[in-house]
């Protein structure tokens, strides 16, 4: 397949990583990248600072939206000011956290414009992404397959047939690296509290969740089989998690916490 043309609009954390990971895989799309203020793009791809600076021959076949969704419908505007027609062609892919595929493609000038909502994370930029997908019924099937491989070579695709599933997915997948490295960072901090270097606690640690994520990565055994594996009856790992597996600890917080980014979703469609 000839790689797509993509035009990414915002390049800081998430546009970011998604253009790192792009420009590591084998067939990279022909990327150009929107952002008033990056000096460089990844694989030394063309910036430009503002809509009207788009060349007026460049026919993206996917625009990646990856802007804060505060700022997505005066971008739109100026992008349906600039493209006009060549909006309504290609296919408007967002990242972003809040805002419905029908409000985008209102917000592009046509109803029916092909709307791509993922929520991606910021793994991708080591082509170790998630990203969950949703395509609105104005997406061709053709677009549908560009935006799942494009999104694959920066990782693991989940394709939902419910817009709503997103939220789920954000509070799972991703928000949720953030989970892992505030888990990572106490962990760093207790073993110097327990009388580790910090350079000791910190290489600990990482390995750690490396080896961990390998294993769940590449083993077809399910976590709780993984995690009963480190568990001797009465020995160190079962006297730690009798402490985290209380039904007050982990169960209550991760279901607390996976609730809150939901909601938080929810006021960011607005
Ligand atoms: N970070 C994550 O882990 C993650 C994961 C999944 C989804 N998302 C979604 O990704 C989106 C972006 O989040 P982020 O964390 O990547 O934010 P970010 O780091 O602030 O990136 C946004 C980028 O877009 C640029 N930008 C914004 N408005 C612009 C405009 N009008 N013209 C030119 N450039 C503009 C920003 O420049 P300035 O810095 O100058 O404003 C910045 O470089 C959000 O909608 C979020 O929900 C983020
Ligand atoms: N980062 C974005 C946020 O915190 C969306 C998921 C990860 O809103």
């Amino acid at each position: 397949m000839t790689s797509p043309n993509v035009l990414l609009i915002g390049c800081g954390k998430m546009g970011g990583a998604l253009a790192q990971g792009w420009m590591a895989a084998q067939n990279p799309p022909k990327l150009m990248v929107l952002d008033r203020k990056l000096q460089q793009a990844p694989g030394d791809s063309p910036i430009v600072r503002a809509a009207s600076d788009i060349p007026a021959d460049f026919q993206p076949d996917i625009i990646v939206l990856a802007v804060k969704p505060a700022g997505a419908d005066a971008m739109l505007a100026t992008l349906r000011d600039a493209l006009g027609e060549r909006l309504h062609k290609s296919a408007l892919l967002s990242v972003m956290a809040g805002k419905t595929c029908d409000h985008l493609a209102q917000a592009c000038g046509w109803d029916d414009m092909a709307v791509i909502r993922t929520m991606p994370n910021t793994p991708s930029s080591v082509g170790a992404g998630t990203t969950g997908l949703y395509a609105s019924p104005h997406v061709s099937e053709a677009q549908k397959q560009i935006a799942i491989t494009l999104m694959k070579q920066v990782g693991t695709v989940v394709p939902v047939s419910r817009e709503t599933d997103l939220r789920s997915i954000i509070a799972i997948a991703g928000s949720a690296p953030a989970y892992i490295f505030f888990l990572t960072e106490l962990l760093e901090k207790t073993g110097v509290e327990l009388g580790l270097t910090a350079e000791q606690s910190r290489e600990l640690a990482r390995s750690m969740m490396y080896g961990a994520g390998k294993m769940l990565h590449d083993l077809p055994e399910d976590a709780s089989t993984l995690r009963k594996n480190v568990t001797s009856p009465n020995g160190t790992t079962a006297a730690a998690l009798a402490v985290f597996m209380d039904e007050n600890n982990w169960p209550r917080t991760v279901k607390l916490a996976a609730q809150a980014a939901v909601r938080r979703s929810e006021e960011l469609d607005n």
